[in-house]
């Protein structure tokens, strides 16, 4: 529970009754729950997450989920007592899923892979659907098209790469150099170590989408330079103010007046748009078959009992663990 913003000191152990459940929730019990980076924005409030999360206070932490199945509401269908499930929730859920029962609406949820364990499903869902609503739903990848992945390291990064490859699309990543074998074994037909190499030089062509998970004027800057015209920018950090724009116009007031998608439409005749993840059952089903199918997965690099969730924030956190960090509960 989380009452209020800090370190993950603030985080507190609570023994609450359960509430009622909706016609259209499931009560799940909790088997794993993936750290994703939304949880230290939501715990510790900083800039644009204090006006963001405030108004939710106190929620409970987690997006990611994977469990069985102990109750249905009155109107779902999809799923019987029993079953495993795996989904994610949206930022704006106050009851998230650190703690031994989640209620999650069945519109979230779907029957998780049977090849993976519970770990292994907890760490796909927020960070895959985030990629799913980037590629599918934002840029509208097709087959034949070349998709830029901007941090293909990272989880949401990992997952895009997969998915791009799946809908038959030529995939380029740069990534850190412990990252660059596993792109290449995902499907990326080139991966660029963005320390030692020069980006501009070690990728060749255009390409019709990029997807920027890192964000920030530099990074921008390079991957509006690699899009085709008619081609799609597409970046999930929110807070991405500077823009080149911003230097060559007046300081922060393109961004301010949300002039930017029609700046950079105007100049390069490219679509920029900024993504966000979305909970979303065919994006999950989707996901769930590509898992099951062994095209999609997020390798998990340490998990925790859920007692040790304070650890396990720090970890991730200050980046003494830099992959999937899980959070099981017995
Ligand atoms: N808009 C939205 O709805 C969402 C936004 N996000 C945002 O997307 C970002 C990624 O999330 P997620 O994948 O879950 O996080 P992870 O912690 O899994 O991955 C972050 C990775 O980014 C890589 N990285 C850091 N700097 C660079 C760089 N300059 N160039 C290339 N790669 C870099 C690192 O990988 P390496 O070791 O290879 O350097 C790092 O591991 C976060 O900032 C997150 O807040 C995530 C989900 C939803």
């Amino acid at each position: 529970m989380l009452r209020r913003f800090g370190s993950p000191e603030v985080l507190e152990f609570v023994d609450k009754p359960l509430p009622h459940l909706k016609d259209d929730e499931v009560l799940v019990r909790t088997r794993a729950v993936s750290i994703n980076p939304i949880d230290f924005a939501m715990r510790s409030g900083t800039g644009y997450g204090y006006s963001v999360f405030k108004r939710l206070l106190p929620l409970i932490l987690g997006r990611d989920i994977s469990g069985e199945v102990v109750a249905v509401g009155a109107s779902v269908q999809s799923f019987t007592v029993g079953e495993e499930v795996f989904g994610a929730l949206h930022p704006s859920v106050r009851r998230g899923t650190y703690t031994d029962y989640a209620i999650v609406s069945e519109f979230h949820l779907t029957q998780k892979p049977k090849s993976i364990t519970h770990e292994e499903a907890s760490a796909i869902p927020f960070a895959a659907l985030t990629a799913w609503r980037a590629l599918k739903e934002t840029a509208k990848i097709r087959e034949g098209e070349r998709v830029l992945v901007i941090g293909g390291g990272g989880a949401v990064g990992f997952a895009a790469i997969q998915l791009a490859v799946a809908h038959g699309c030529q995939v380029v990543t740069f990534c850190s150099s412990q990252s660059i074998d596993r792109a290449l074994a995902a499907g990326a037909e080139q991966a660029v170590d963005y320390i030692a190499e020069n980006i501009k030089l070690a990728i060749k062509g255009e390409f019709d989408a990029v997807l920027d998970t890192i964000g920030g004027l530099k990074t921008e800057r390079i991957g509006i330079n690699f899009l085709k015209r008619g081609g799609h920018y597409v970046t999930l950090q929110a807070d991405a103010r500077s823009t080149v724009f911003d230097i060559l116009m007046v300081p922060g007031v393109s961004d301010l007046f949300g002039m930017k998608n029609f700046n950079y439409y105007c100049y390069y005749g490219i679509d920029y748009s900024y993504a966000f993840m979305e909970s979303n059952c065919f994006g999950l089903e989707e996901i769930r078959d590509l898992s099951e199918a062994g095209r999609l997965y997020i390798p998990v690099d340490r998990t925790f009992p859920i007692a040790q969730v304070k650890e396990a924030h720090e970890a991730k956190e200050k980046r003494k663990i830099l992959g999937k960090v899980v959070l099981e509960f017995s």
